[in-house]
């Protein structure tokens, strides 16, 4: 049986990031994948949904702007852009593919990585078993990284088939874009396709909300603003509403709801898509003798550790943030623990995300609900995107900035922010002062480029150390500043 130091059970960003930290080491590392190299990092998922959302942004700024031009805006063709996300696909997959080629043939690498394809399970704790069309096989590997990622949840009242009711496993590869589409599920997946097919004037969204907003993770004030512009191109959002059956007939989606006030209303849409979150893949992984405990969300591991000594787990088959920068977080985490000592610990407190709505929300660390349920005492500023000069040059000066400091002298960073144009360009530095713990006066005095986004970033911090340059609160909701206090649940300018 051939022996490796480290077995890593797929390669999507989690596995793929694991195996070549391994590498580094000069471990013997074999890494197992059952279908296509990057998982839902790349297909169905993060870039795939992403290429569709910046092709969706160009259609949406082609039907605004357009006619200052005197020009009429164009018709966006669904195979002609679905034909350009396959290729950007590609492009990332091929990239991979090559890498791993590459490797194999260099003298510093070839003698440390193998890459198979197949299907894999762990048939005891040192032991992975790997079937796929050659044959079946045994490995045995010191330690094993379980990276097998996640699908979407599906419930029983839901018809999924992947023709008229979807997932996101099935959405990107429709023959045309549809007259009308209902979302279930108003979170990050839901919210974004709902801007996608919105962007290209297409198609008529609605989408199915619990609660009385969408995100209901997010900041109101941030919700607002998403909402309003979902709406503004046509988007219908049906609040507090709760699906009560949803059926295809005729091959169309008839769906009924259940308004909180106790009406009763039935729809009928072309398709629909449920995004309603993600379920690990864990089933039929190990055996029974292999005594690795799952919770209710996924393996429960402890700083990647699992119940097994020798087994890990890292990316979205763990419990915690299903995300690419966190899967490769997690996996180069649980490599450098294994063969060496991790340089810093684990945390999750700044990392950074970016919602892709309309506009991007780009966030790090705390907003305000969650430092509100952390019972923290805060400092917030606010900035508006009309008082940064980039914004005004691009002709878009919808978002703001938001800024929450510790509510002492050493104002330290809680968390930021940002909606409007190129939100993610500005959450950087923020969150290198999260992760260096450090106050935010680095930030107030460091010259930016002008004219920048980050250079709102600047007087923000400015306007919290009094000496920003437009002074806070002397033009309504330009720039504020304002102390929370908890025990007072009480929001006071300052
Ligand atoms: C529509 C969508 C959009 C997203 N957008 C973003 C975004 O913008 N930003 C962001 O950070 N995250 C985003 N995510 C989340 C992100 O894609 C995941 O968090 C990330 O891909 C998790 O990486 P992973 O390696 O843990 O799992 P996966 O990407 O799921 O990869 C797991 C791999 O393991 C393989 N595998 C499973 N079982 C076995 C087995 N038994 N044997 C061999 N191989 C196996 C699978 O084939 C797969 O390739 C998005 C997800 C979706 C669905
Ligand atoms: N830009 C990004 O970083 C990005 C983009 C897409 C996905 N992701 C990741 O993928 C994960 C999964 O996304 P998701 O949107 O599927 O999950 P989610 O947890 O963000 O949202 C699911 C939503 O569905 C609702 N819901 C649950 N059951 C329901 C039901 N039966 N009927 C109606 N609504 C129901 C929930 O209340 C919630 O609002 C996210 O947690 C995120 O980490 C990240």
């Amino acid at each position: 049986m051939e022996k490796f130091d480290l077995i890593v059970i797929g390669a999507g960003p989690s596995g793929y990031a694991a195996a070549m930290r391994a590498v580094d080491f000069k471990k013997k590392t074999l890494l197992i994948e059952r279908n296509t190299l990057g998982g839902a990092g790349i297909t169905n998922g993060a870039l795939s949904s992403k290429t569709w959302w910046e092709l969706s942004r160009d259609m949406l700024a082609f039907r605004k702007n357009l006619k200052r031009y005197g020009m009429t805006p164009p018709s966006a063709i669904w195979k002609e852009i679905q034909s350009e996300v396959n290729t950007a696909v590609k492009e990332k997959v091929d990239l991979l593919n090559d890498h791993l080629e590459h490797i194999k043939t260099d003298s510093k690498y070839s003698n440390y990585l193998t890459f198979i394809q197949g299907e894999a399970d762990i048939i005891a704790e040192h032991q992975v078993h790997v079937k796929n069309g050659n044959g079946e096989i045994t490995y045995e590997g010191s330690n094993i990284i379980i990276a097998t990622g996640s699908r979407p949840r599906h419930v029983p009242e839901l018809p999924i088939d992947e023709k008229h009711v979807f997932t996101s496993d099935g959405i990107e590869q429709m023959d045309d874009f549809p007259e009308s589409l209902v979302i279930v599920g108003a979170g990050v997946i839901g919210c974004e396709y709902a801007t996608i097919f919105a962007g290209f004037g297409k198609t008529k969204v609605y989408l199915i909300d619990k609660g009385d907003s969408i995100l209901p993770f997010e900041d109101s004030d941030v919700v607002e603003v998403i909402e309003r512009n979902l709406e503004a191109e046509g988007v219908h959002i049906h609040r507090n509403s709760q699906l009560s059956k949803m059926e295809v007939k005729d091959g169309r989606v008839h769906y009924t709801l259940t308004f909180t006030d106790g009406t009763v209303e039935e729809f009928e849409v072309e398709k629909a898509l449920v995004s309603i979150g993600r379920v690990p893949n864990f089933e039929k992984l190990w055996a029974e003798a292999v005594p690795i405990k799952m919770g209710k969300r996924g393996v429960e591991d402890h700083d990647t550790n699992t119940t097994v000594s020798n087994i890990y787990a890292v990316g979205d088959i763990t419990a915690d943030i299903n995300l690419v920068n966190v899967g490769e977080l997690e996996g180069r985490y649980a490599v450098e623990k294994i063969f060496g000592k991790p340089d810093k610990k684990l945390v999750y407190e700044n990392i950074s995300t970016i919602m892709f709505l309309n506009p991007e929300v780009a966030g790090v660390g705390l907003n305000e609900k969650m430092a509100r349920q952390q019972g923290l005492n805060y400092k917030v500023v606010s900035l508006d995107y009309s008082c940064i000069s980039r914004a005004i040059a691009k002709r878009n000066t919808e978002g703001f900035i938001k800024l929450l400091v510790t509510d002492d002298d050493e104002m330290k960073v809680l968390g930021m922010r940002v909606i409007g144009e190129q939100a993610s360009s500005a959450i950087q530095a923020v969150a290198l002062l999260i992760s260096m713990n450090k106050g935010i006066e680095e930030l107030a005095e460091c010259v930016h480029p002008h004219p920048s986004i980050t250079e709102g970033i600047q007087e923000s911090v400015r306007a919290l150390l009094g000496k920003s340059i437009l002074k806070s609160g002397l033009m309504k909701n330009k720039v504020s500043c304002y102390c929370y206090d908890c025990s007072k649940e009480e929001l006071k300018a300052i």
